[in-house]
């Protein structure tokens, strides 16, 4: 059996680990337009604040299975790539590029220039997710676990889109909603 100060040692090193932003592949805006444009129809998540690391890392293992082609998430007000995040992730923090930008608003304008359509989610959205068309060039929109997106994030959204919920509890977790929205959207650019 391990003394017991080790173990304390182990978890103390765990949490230090958790928390610390790892090296990954730096990817700049300018990355994530070349990223767009090599792309006929491209599908792109943003995140607006996440700040659960085992949330983001569920998003993107979530996202690498949809095929989505990059994930954008403001630089300061979010978690960003941790070893619990690709611990969690299972190696997709690796695969996914996911770009950290400085002003979320701005990064959205330039994309829709490009010709994207952004939907953001809100559980408090009139129209379902169901009822709207995701088979063109696409940014799916994720706000915070507690706060849900920021008002300027969701002005900047072209559409706003609820998953329908039957029980008591108004909203799904962060992680599971990317998990509808983005395989709605897969399922509909699957149908020809
Ligand atoms: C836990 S929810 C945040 C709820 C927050 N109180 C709000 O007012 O938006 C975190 C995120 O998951 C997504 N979400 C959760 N439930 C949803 C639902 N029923 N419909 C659409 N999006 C949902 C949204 O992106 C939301 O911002």
């Amino acid at each position: 059996m391990k003394p017991r100060r080790q173990g304390r040692e182990a978890r103390e090193n765990r949490h230090v680990k958790s928390t610390t932003e790892i090296a990954v592949k730096a990817r700049d805006e300018e990355e994530l337009m070349r990223i767009v444009e090599d792309q006929e129809v491209p599908f792109i998540l943003v995140l607006d604040c996440v700040q659960d690391p085992h949330n983001l890392g569920a998003i993107l293992r979530t996202a690498d299975g949809a095929g989505v082609h990059a994930v954008v998430a403001p630089k300061d007000k979010a978690v960003g790539i941790t070893e619990t995040v690709r611990r969690v992730s299972v190696g997709a923090a690796d695969n996914v590029p996911f770009v950290q930008v400085t002003n979320l608003a701005r990064t959205m304008e330039r994309l829709q220039e490009k010709g994207l359509w952004f939907v953001g989610t809100s559980d408090r959205a009139e129209k379902s997710i169901y009822e709207l068309d995701l088979k063109g060039p696409l940014a799916i929109v994720l706000g915070a676990e507690e706060k849900g997106m920021r008002r300027l994030t969701e002005e900047h959204c072209d559409f706003l889109a609820s998953i329908p919920m039957a029980g008591k509890i108004e909203c799904l977790n962060v992680s599971v909603s990317a998990g509808v929205c983005l395989f709605e959207a897969v399922r509909q650019r699957s149908v020809t």
